[in-house]
Order: C-alpha cells, then structure tokens, then sequence
C-alpha cells in the first residue's frame, strides 16, 4: 500500500493571503490533486494559491530547474507516474497549450482540464482539429474548459511567483453551449478560491478584448521603449512617472509576446491600423503646426485620449473614479514609508492607490497617495500638523 503523499501539516498558509481570501468560501468542486503542467510565473502563482487554500496541487515542467523551483517554494509536489490528478491547469507557453490540453485529456479520462492561455480561439481551434482528425473524442473535448487570469507581471519564472497574484483580478471562463456545467463549476472555484473576479465570454469575444486592452498596449508600450535605444544617459536622467508608467511592460518576455501578438494577429490588426491612422494624423498636423486648424486638431487629439482613459474602471472593476492625489515627502531610509502610511491610517483615510516617485539626485522619495476627493484636506491638515511635508 502507498502512504498518501499529502497531509494537513504540508498544507502552506500565508497569513496575507489568509487575510484577503478570509471571505471567500473554501467550499469547492475542484477534483483533486490538482495538476499544474507548466511552472513559470502562472503555473508556480496558482500552485501556491491553491495551496495555500488546502488543495492537494502537484507540478510537471519539462524545465527540471523551473520544477524544482516551483517545488521548493511550496506550490506543490512532483508528478509521479501514479498520480491521477482530477484536474489539469495547463500553465504553459501558448504555442504549446493546445498539444498539452489535448495530452492531459488522453491520459486522464476523468479529469477536468483548463488551461490559462493569453489567447483562445487559437487554442479551441487546436481542440476541435484533434477531433476532427479522431485523436480525441468530443466528448473528452468537453472535459476541457479555455480560461484567461488577467493578471501577470512583466517578468516570468517561477521566482518571480506569487500566490496572491489573482486577487481581485479579472479571469475571463470561455464556456460554449457544450460545456457541461460540473466542468464551469471546477474552473469557476479555481478561479473564485484564487480570489479573481469571474467572467463569462465565447473564445472570439475574449480575443478581441485582449487585443484592445492588453495586446495594443502592450505593443505601444514596447514601440514607446523601443524608441529610448538611442537617448542619451543625461535625458535618460530626467525620465519621470510619466515615461515609467508607459513603458513597464515593456520589459515583458519576447518569446511570450511573439506567440500571442502571431496568434491573436487578426483581432490585433485593426487596432494597430486604428493607431497608425492617429500618428498619420498627428504627424500631418504637426507638419504644419501653425496652419490654421492645427491646435485644435493636437487639443482634440489629447481629449479623445483622456476619454479613453476615462473610461479605464476604477478600483474592484468599479466605475473609474478621479482620486484625489496627496503627495508626501519622505526620507531614504528604512521604515519612513511605514511611519507616512501609519500616519494616514492615523488620519483615518483610507489608501485607494499608492506610488513612490524617487527624486534623481536626492535622498528622498514622494510618497504618491491616492485618496477619495472629500478625504484629501483633512489628510493634508492631519499630516502637516504631524510634521510631514506635504507638497
Ligand atoms: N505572464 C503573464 O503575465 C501571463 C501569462 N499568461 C499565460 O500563462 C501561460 C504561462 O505564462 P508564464 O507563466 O508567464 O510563462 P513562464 O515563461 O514564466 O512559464 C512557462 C513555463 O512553461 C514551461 N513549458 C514550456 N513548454 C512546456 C510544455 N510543453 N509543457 C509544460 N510546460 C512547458 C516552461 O519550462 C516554463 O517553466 C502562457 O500561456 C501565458 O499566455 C496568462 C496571464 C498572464
Ligand atoms: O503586467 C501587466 O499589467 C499585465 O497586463 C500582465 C499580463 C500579461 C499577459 C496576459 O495575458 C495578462 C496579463
């Protein structure tokens, strides 16, 4: 007889992530152990999540170091040759998704398979020619359910893995009429158990989505960077939020990119040809800058830009909402961050956003802090008569 290979005591237990899954409940379909196949930066997040939650997770990565990794920060335990998971997230590379979905379902016959993939139709696409071809019965086909967490970071690796990395975030479940509903509710529960807000679309939906509101920036933003190979040291000095904000996820993996910017080219083209008409645009006006018509051409430009903008939804997917902006003064040094944020919890304001802006040349940094508009004089009065400079 084998010893069960997970007991209470493994279980790991953040105490932040504790906290801000505290109302979630932990009643769940999820078939278990459940199976990572991939353990990169999503991969290793979800491991740990779930785990930390109680679910018994198990890893495989061709990669033996970005398995080992995975597993010695606590998201899970190798796959054996024994293991029968019930249930597959395929957290691989999206080239490869569509071949691991269609193996994980021959192998497993009982398990629930969903894979994570930044693009969707590419992938059902995949599925459906595997039935078609007869390599997998449609009704294993339904086993299988595509998902999307909008959440990432600009960096990849199992190192840069965090089990709190979903919280709060959208994650997009692209069910048809075929789904069968056991097979939602599994996806629905690592998605809701994870702390991520759910989202129903169709595959064709999903993707035109993700090329508006993560394929064309991340693309602007890699075009804005990619401008910067050429600029001198001393400008580079004087680069502020502005520039940071518009180019982080700039440094995003380019071999993830390549797959998603190829798969997802048709539902990509027509956003780029919408900003190449603005450029021409922009470029045509300010060809001719004092030609009658001009400023009013680059005011109306800037108006559509901050109409969009505007439109971005605000904090927990609510309306956007203009925050009132407190900047405060802070030193270099250890703890002065904690004292100025301690201080606005002593003010009895709530922090709705945060950011540091580092002054180049000075050891002090501005503590950006984000409140609700009728919060911001109160702040300002409570800390200035604490002694912090308030700019
Ligand atoms: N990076 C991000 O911010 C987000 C990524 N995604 C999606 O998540 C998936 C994984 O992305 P990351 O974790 O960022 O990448 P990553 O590069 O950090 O990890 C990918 C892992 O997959 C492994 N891998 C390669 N071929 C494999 C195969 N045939 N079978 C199993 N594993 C294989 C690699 O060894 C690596 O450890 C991708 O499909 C991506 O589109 C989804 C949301 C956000
Ligand atoms: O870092 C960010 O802000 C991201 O937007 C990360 C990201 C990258 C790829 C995805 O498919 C989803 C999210």
């Amino acid at each position: 007889m084998t010893t069960p290979r997970f007991s209470r005591t493994e279980i790991v237990n953040t105490a932040s992530l504790a906290a801000a899954t505290e109302t979630i409940s932990k009643h769940h379909t999820i078939h278990e152990p459940v199976l990572i196949v991939g353990t990169g930066l999503l991969g290793t997040s979800i491991g740990l999540g779930l785990r930390s939650v109680g679910l018994q997770v198990l890893l495989t990565d061709p990669s033996p170091s970005a398995q080992a990794v995975a597993e010695d920060i606590g998201a899970g335990q190798g796959l054996t040759d024994e293991d029968q998971p019930g249930t597959v997230v395929v957290a691989a590379p999206p080239d490869v998704t569509g071949a691991e979905v269609i193996k994980a379902l021959r192998r497993w016959p009982a398990a629930v398979v969903l894979d994570i993939a930044s693009v969707k139709v590419a992938i059902a696409q995949e599925i459906a020619a595997a039935v078609a071809a007869g390599e997998l019965t449609a009704q294993d086909a339904q086993r299988y359910i595509g998902t999307h967490p909008m959440a990432g970071r600009e960096r990849s690796g199992p190192v840069a893995a965090r089990g709190e990395l979903f919280t709060a975030a959208p994650w997009v479940l692209c069910t048809t009429s075929e789904t069968p509903q056991y097979v939602i509710d599994v996806a629905s529960d690592v998605a809701r158990l994870l702390g991520a807000t759910i989202y129903h679309m169709t595959p064709e939906e999903h993707d035109g989505a993700v090329a508006q509101i993560s394929h064309l920036p991340q693309i602007a933003a890699s075009l804005l960077a990619s401008r910067l190979q050429g600029t001198s040291g001393q400008a580079l000095q004087l680069a502020g939020n502005g520039l940071r904000d518009t180019t982080r996820i700039a440094a995003s993996d380019p071999s993830l990119w390549v797959q998603i910017l190829t798969a997802n080219a048709e539902q990509i083209l027509p956003e780029l040809h919408g900003m190449k008409a603005d450029l021409d645009r922009l470029i045509n006006t300010l060809s001719a800058p004092s030609a009658s018509g001009a400023r009013l051409d680059v005011a109306q430009l800037m108006d559509e830009g901050n109409r969009g903008q505007a439109r971005i939804p605000g904090k927990h997917g609510g309306p956007a909402q203009g925050f009132a902006q407190v900047t405060v003064l802070v030193d270099d040094k250890p703890g002065a961050i904690v004292s100025a944020l301690q201080a606005v919890a002593d003010a009895g304001v709530n922090v709705e956003d945060l950011r540091m802006e580092h002054s180049s040349g000075y050891q002090v940094g501005m503590l950006e802090i984000a409140v609700v508009p009728g919060h911001k004089k109160h702040l300002v009065n409570a800390l200035t008569k604490l002694g912090w400079k308030v700019l």
